[in-house]
């Protein structure tokens, strides 16, 4: 999920706009002369050593052969599909499902892989709780339907066949949603960033502080918050790391790539379970009520961190901006 535009190529796209220039070019860290591409398909890499990684992984699998595009290769179906059920369409976290397929597929040790995923949670609903993933609801279980009879004809290979079944793909979409990590990077962060660190005298400083603040008040104009080239890892480490509406540490990604960081919020003794939250900065600070909602209907679960222990014995009240999702308050 490296971004292959340069910063500048990035704004130039958001902005819908040609001429803008950016200044301090050398904190662009997209490196245009290490791209290169499959010379089958066409698709583009960031360097030789990441091409040759997806072709020893996965990439003989997914890859169309052709550098035309028609539409008929299962592939695009599959993706102009996604973009047909969601706007904007990140089209990239359905090619996680993809991934998974092409990497059993191409895997020498099928068995090995397998494993691996089976450590994940994948659990589609909470019977305790007689409560069902969001994604899996009425509203999505039609696009479901879709989405897993193309998978079908796609990678129908044996060893997936436990995933081929409408519950077994109900189970690995739900793998993916609860354990899934959205990673975003973006080649305008990237350069934002190191250019907003640059040691330079004041009033150049200034300068480029108001210019990288009128840039990103432009885009918002113009893009809202669709900037980054978006998608969704698993992180075998992290993803076994427990909620808490007071977390001790934090997930973060400081070189705005998929290398993923998890970073102490406050001293860590030895024994204490680390944990972070899977809400957001804002949601967390919400009522304990509020919280739990939210985190039964993403996550299959009811929060038992000490904070919501603690609040046991609050009244079950909304906080009172809600959560976007607009749901029922059941
Ligand atoms: C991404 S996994 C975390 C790792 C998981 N505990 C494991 O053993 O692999 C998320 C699941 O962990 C459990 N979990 C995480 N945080 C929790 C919490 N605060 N209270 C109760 N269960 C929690 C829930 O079952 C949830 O669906």
């Amino acid at each position: 999920m490296r971004a292959l535009e340069t910063a500048e190529e990035n704004i130039r796209r958001l902005l819908n706009n040609p001429d803008i220039i950016i200044p301090n070019h050398e904190c662009c860290t997209t490196d245009k002369s290490s791209h290169t591409e499959c010379d089958l398909c066409g698709t583009e890499y960031c360097s030789q050593e990441c091409l040759q990684r997806a072709m020893a992984e996965y990439h003989q699998v997914l890859c169309m052969r052709t550098k035309s595009r028609d539409g008929s290769h299962p592939i695009e179906i599959i993706n102009e599909t996604w973009k047909n059920f969601y706007y904007p369409p990140e089209s990239g976290s359905i090619m996680i499902f993809a991934k998974i397929f092409a990497l059993i597929n191409q895997a020498a040790d099928k068995s090995k892989i397998l494993h691996k995923f089976s450590q994940f949670c994948q659990f589609t609903s909470n019977e305790d709780e007689e409560i069902t993933h969001k994604l899996l609801g009425d509203n999505f279980r039609h696009h479901i339907d879709v989405l897993r009879e193309m998978f079908v004809s796609a990678f129908g290979i044996p060893e997936c066949q436990h995933w081929m079944t409408p519950e077994g793909f109900s189970s690995l979409i739900a793998l993916v949603g609860t354990n899934g990590q959205g990673v975003g990077s973006s080649a305008l962060a990237e350069w934002a960033k190191r250019a907003g660190d640059l040691d330079l005298p004041r009033a150049e400083k200034e300068q480029l502080e108001e210019f990288i603040d009128n840039l990103y008040s432009n885009l918002d104009d113009e893009s809202g918050g669709f900037l980054n080239c978006e998608g969704s890892a698993l992180y075998e480490l992290q993803s076994k790391i427990n909620h808490s509406c007071d977390p001790n540490a934090e997930v973060c990604f400081l070189n705005g790539n998929s290398r993923i960081t998890v970073r102490a919020l406050k001293e860590i003794h030895q024994g204490d379970e680390i944990t972070i939250s899977y809400l957001s900065m804002c949601d967390v600070d919400r009522s304990r009520h509020s919280r739990q909602k939210e985190l039964r209907a993403n996550y299959l679960f009811q929060c038992q961190c000490t904070k919501c222990l603690t609040q046991a014995e609050d009244p079950d009240v909304t906080s009172d901006e809600e959560f976007s999702s607009g749901d029922d308050d059941n």
